[in-house]
């Protein structure tokens, strides 16, 4: 007799009489422990759990679960099930970024690299090839304005096409697993040339292209090596977010959409899932969204919650979260660990590395994020989680953010304190226009403008003139453009040492601070300076907190720290 369960809202077969004979290995939710179930479902594998627990206690075969179903368990199966979780339906999530499948060559590697984990299951998450994206949004501006007759031949669209076609073929895949998508994909911009116009929501529209023929070459290639593997589209799956085109957010009811197409599709068929990142589908227009750049990270992270998975891996061009951005100082070193919270500020405030909520669902979830190096899997990268041994911390590192717009707004006495504040922030409120960094005294406001949330409207001056109108009926404003938020990410409960430091390698470079800010997430300091001050700045600061050697556990425990070390001048490296 067969009979089944449900789980995720997802019915389980379980072959055999479960009154009884055994419960199927394959078919069993065995990881109940490990796995996190929506609240719909929650109380059915608490039943279960506990079940097996009292079985397992008790040493009896036998167990309610539910409605007068009885479990019969082999004692032996139990302890197997629960040591090992073997049954587990994916272990972990493992995300590639865009250089991680750049070619066909990077894509073999990377097909190399998901076998060498044969103790994992995971659900693959990857961006779109190489330099897709950028790409197809050169494209979609050029056909803003190149006629229709031009459109076909726009160069981007040819390295887009070239470079997908080449990678089926030296993958030795059929052409046909993308060749309506690159069908759609001129005749889109032959669309936006025609209309003449390229809006957020046609923008994402386009951009899509990369992610969905990408896992589509990816898991065409797997199945051809003999790994049994299925492609996704997250808009089909239950990434639901808002309408925000080009910046959705994920909304809470793709947790359990996805699980429960992820997990029924394993459950009746298992395959690797190949899962687009970056892509959603927005709920009150039913187009395509996309999560901001960078947005693959938040996918899987998404996915780690949802699947309640063991560890999520992104795998990078770099060895892990860095000191600082590569590209700014080449010396930056690898931080082994992280938490939580200083991996979310560290993005929130430009380490182009993780995107800004991807710490969110796995925070959520408090599932452990390792970032990793696709060109060198041996290096250890970073482990991300929700705690860590911060008693010899002091900066884990250092993070610039360009182009700021800073205000300073001083209050002309027409309102008291309380009064100034809540004007003041209603005003941002009222235009959509997010705050950075604040510092306040009883008459002052000094604060930064998010420049990607005005950037992507494109109407930067315009909006600014509006708030400076609207702030200037209670206030003198002094706006400041070209400004760089220099975030200090660390050991907040050592201030004082990471100020002291900071502030003799500022004065000797010659640079003034002109904010300062500590926020309540207690891992990071901001200040704020110059733009054409900022990359010295950071330079100097990598060199005296990271190279210098003066940070030993002496220093750490109150002795006497060395100030000439301290005050070395980077001039360059
Ligand atoms: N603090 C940092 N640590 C590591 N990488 C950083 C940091 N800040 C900026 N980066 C940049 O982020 C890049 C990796 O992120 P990203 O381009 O999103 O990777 P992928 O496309 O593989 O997901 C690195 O190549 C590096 O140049
Ligand atoms: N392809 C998208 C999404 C993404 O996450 O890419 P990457 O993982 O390469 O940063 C982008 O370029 O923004």
């Amino acid at each position: 007799m067969a009979s089944s369960l449900h789980v995720h809202g997802v019915k389980i077969p379980c072959h055999g009489a479960i009154r009884s004979s055994k419960l199927c290995p394959q078919h069993m939710p065995i990881t109940l422990k490990r796995l996190r179930f929506s609240d719909s479902v929650a109380s059915h594998s608490r039943l279960l759990c506990a079940a097996i627990e009292d079985s397992s206690r008790s040493g009896r075969r036998r167990a309610m679960i539910k409605g007068g179903v009885e479990a019969v368990f082999r004692e032996e199966e139990i302890e197997e099930r629960f040591s090992d979780g073997t049954a587990e339906a994916f272990t972990c999530v493992m995300k590639f970024g865009g250089s991680s499948v750049a070619s066909a060559k990077r894509m073999r590697e990377i097909a190399d690299l998901i076998l060498s984990f044969p103790e994992e299951r995971p659900a693959v998450v990857l961006s779109a090839m190489g330099k897709t994206t950028n790409k197809l949004l050169q494209a979609g501006e050029k056909a803003v304005s190149c006629g229709v007759n031009k459109a076909s031949e726009i160069e981007e669209l040819s390295f887009v096409k070239e470079l997908h076609l080449r990678t089926v073929d030296e993958l030795g895949v059929d052409r046909s697993v993308i060749s309506a998508h690159l069908e759609e994909l001129e005749q889109l911009l032959k669309g936006i040339a025609v209309m003449k116009e390229l809006t957020l929501r046609t923008r994402d529209y386009l951009v899509s292209f990369g992610e969905c023929m990408s896992t589509r070459i990816f898991a065409a290639y797997l199945n051809k090596i003999g790994i049994k593997a299925h492609q996704y589209d997250a808009f089909d799956i239950g990434f639901i977010t808002t309408d925000d085109f080009t910046n959705a957010d994920i909304l809470e009811a793709t947790y359990s959409a996805v699980a429960k197409r992820l997990h029924g599709d394993w459950i009746n068929d298992p395959a690797i899932p190949v899962v687009t990142g970056f892509l959603g589908k927005a709920w009150k227009s039913c187009a395509i969204t996309t999560l901001g750049r960078g947005g693959s990270d938040l996918t899987a992270t998404t996915i780690g919650k949802a699947l309640g998975l063991r560890e999520i891996q992104v795998w990078k061009d770099v060895d892990g979260v860095l000191t600082c951005d590569p590209s700014i100082y080449p010396r930056a070193e690898p931080v082994p660990y992280l938490s939580f919270d200083e991996a979310a500020e560290l993005a929130y405030f430009g380490a182009q590395v993780l995107h800004p909520q991807s710490m969110r669902p796995a925070r959520e979830g408090n599932i452990p994020v390792r970032v990793k190096n696709s060109y060198n899997p041996k290096a250890p990268g970073t482990l991300i989680t929700k705690t860590r041994d911060m008693s010899k911390a002091v900066l884990t590192s250092i993070v610039l953010k360009q182009n700021v717009t800073m205000l300073d707004i001083v209050s002309t006495c027409m309102l008291g304190q309380f009064g100034f504040l809540a004007k003041v922030f209603s005003t941002f409120e009222d235009l959509g226009i997010s705050v950075d960094v604040v510092a306040t005294s009883e008459v002052s406001i000094s604060l930064t403008l998010d420049p990607s949330k005005l950037w992507s409207r494109e109407l930067i001056q315009r909006e600014l003139d509006h708030v400076v109108e609207e702030l200037e009926k209670i206030a003198v404003v002094n706006l400041l453009q070209h400004r760089s938020i220099i975030s200090l990410i660390g050991n907040v409960q050592r201030s004082s040492l990471i100020l002291e430091k900071v502030f003799r390698v500022l004065r000797t470079n010659g640079v003034n601070v002109q904010m300062i800010s500590q926020g309540a997430s207690k891992v990071n300091i901001s200040l704020i300076v110059n733009d054409g001050e900022a990359e010295q700045c950071m330079k100097a600061l990598h060199y005296s907190f990271f190279e210098s050697g003066d940070l030993s556990e002496q220093v750490l425990d109150g002795e006497v720290e060395n100030s000439s070390a301290m005050s070395h001048r980077v001039k360059s490296h």
